[in-house]
């Protein structure tokens, strides 16, 4: 694209690192003529920088990598150290992108300012994002705006792997979400990932009273977490930005729409790990995709693109990454608008007749998972990813 010429990004570029590495409420806006805009055109748009909404950290990263990859081509640099979590986050971000031409790479990243600064031209009245953002979540990062709570898991660098803190946040935010006066509420996930599932690492956390008890303290978490979802009275939508793994696409099931970009995979590999469905997903899937495809995925593990998940029903609809952001915001604003109490009524009417079986198979398959949970085949997988020797 001729107004994405790389001497022009380059000096964009210092300007997304700053605000990426968190330069207090500073906030970020490119106008759509900068891209190809003279020094001094690109500098006035700079000056407007505090006037607008800041993208955050995940379009930061998208921003980051696709200049990178612009510019460099694919990824070439030595994945920095577990501690350095920035860099980590940025040289994961690029490195999804793979093999992907320089040439998309540069159209994609004119698409995506592009929509930035028309979505920023749309809203004047934007409030800064440290008043939007909820304060007392360190998992996730909670905003209600425009009638929508969103609810955007946070650990990019673990690919927003679900620790209990994060489990126990979650619930906190739904909780706060089904009291709030947003008319939906939205769950997705900051960087590359959507989420990896259940951290492993939780299996290491052994109180002084043994191993039994940690599989029971579990197993009342796991079910306490998913009856949030089956409870959860608004319209629930999940913006699967990224690879979904275990639990977190287990509980699809319960939303009320999925939504997911293109580069998103769904996969359950329980057997893998010594371990057994969770999410109600034993009763939801075999009724949206039909016992065999669900067996597929639960008993085997396959890995579902985002195009197959569509085609059997577990997702609503598929959105090609570069779009994925504007796209399903666009669409949530415009349902965020629909008179919310006919929603929430028309989610009871949908929803209600199967509540009761769905707790009681919740009950069920976190019994299950208590005994999984202690069995030789799970603390060997468990083991093995934490010991380095596998991962899926
Ligand atoms: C209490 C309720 C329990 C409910 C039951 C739930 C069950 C499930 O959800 S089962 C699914 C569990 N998830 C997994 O088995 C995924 C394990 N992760 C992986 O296989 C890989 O990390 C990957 C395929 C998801 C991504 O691979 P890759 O792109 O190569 O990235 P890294 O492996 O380098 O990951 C970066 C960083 O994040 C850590 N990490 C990722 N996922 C998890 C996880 N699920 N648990 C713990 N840690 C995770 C990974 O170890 C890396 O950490 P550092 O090495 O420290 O950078």
């Amino acid at each position: 694209m001729a107004g994405a010429s790389g001497r022009v990004v380059r000096r964009w570029y210092p300007h997304v690192l700053r605000s990426f590495l968190q330069v207090p409420a500073l906030q970020l806006h490119v106008s759509k003529t900068a891209m190809r805009a003279s020094q001094k055109d690109f500098e006035s748009a700079l000056s407007q920088v505090k006037l607008l909404k800041d993208p955050g950290n995940e379009v930061k990263l998208k921003l980051y990598a696709l200049y990178k990859q612009a510019t460099e081509g694919p990824c070439n640099t030595p994945k920095p150290g577990v501690f350095d979590l920035i860099n980590k986050a940025k040289w994961d971000a690029w490195n999804a992108l793979g093999s992907l031409p320089k040439e998309t790479a540069r159209q994609n990243y004119v698409d995506l300012v592009s929509g930035l600064s028309s979505s920023s031209d749309s809203s004047s009245q934007v409030k800064p994002e440290a008043d939007r953002k909820q304060r007392g979540y360190e998992t996730l990062v909670v905003t209600s705006e425009d009638s929508i709570t969103k609810i955007m898991m946070n650990r990019p660098a673990k690919k927003n792997a679900i620790t209990t803190q994060m489990y126990n946040e979650i619930m906190l935010a739904l909780k706060a979400a089904s009291k709030d006066d947003s008319a939906i509420t939205v769950l997705t996930g900051n960087g590359d990932y959507y989420s990896s599932g259940n951290d492993l690492s939780n299996f290491t956390d052994i109180p002084p009273e043994g191993i039994e008890e940690k599989a029971k303290s579990s197993a009342i978490l796991l079910r306490d977490f998913v009856d949030c979802f089956i409870d959860f009275p608004k319209p629930l939508i999940a913006a699967v930005n990224g690879p979904a793994v275990g639990i977190s696409v287990t509980i699809l099931g319960l939303f009320d729409t999925v939504y997911a970009s293109s580069r998103a995979t769904f996969h359950t590999p329980f057997s893998h790990l010594g371990q057994s469905p969770e999410g109600c997903s034993s009763y939801t899937f075999p009724k949206i995709m039909g016992p065999a495809k669900a067996a597929e995925m639960l008993i085997f593990g396959k890995k579902l693109t985002a195009a197959e998940a569509c085609a059997q029903g577990l997702v609503s609809e598929v959105f090609p990454d570069s779009t994925f952001q504007k796209e399903v915001w666009t669409r949530l604003k415009a349902y965020s608008k629909l008179p919310p109490n006919a929603m929430r009524i028309s989610k009871q009417v949908i929803r209600n007749r199967e509540k009761e079986k769905l707790h009681a198979i919740n009950a069920e398959e976190s019994r299950v998972l208590q005994e999984r949970w202690l069995s030789d085949e799970c603390t060997n997988a468990v083991m093995n990813f934490l010991t380095r020797k596998a991962k899926l």
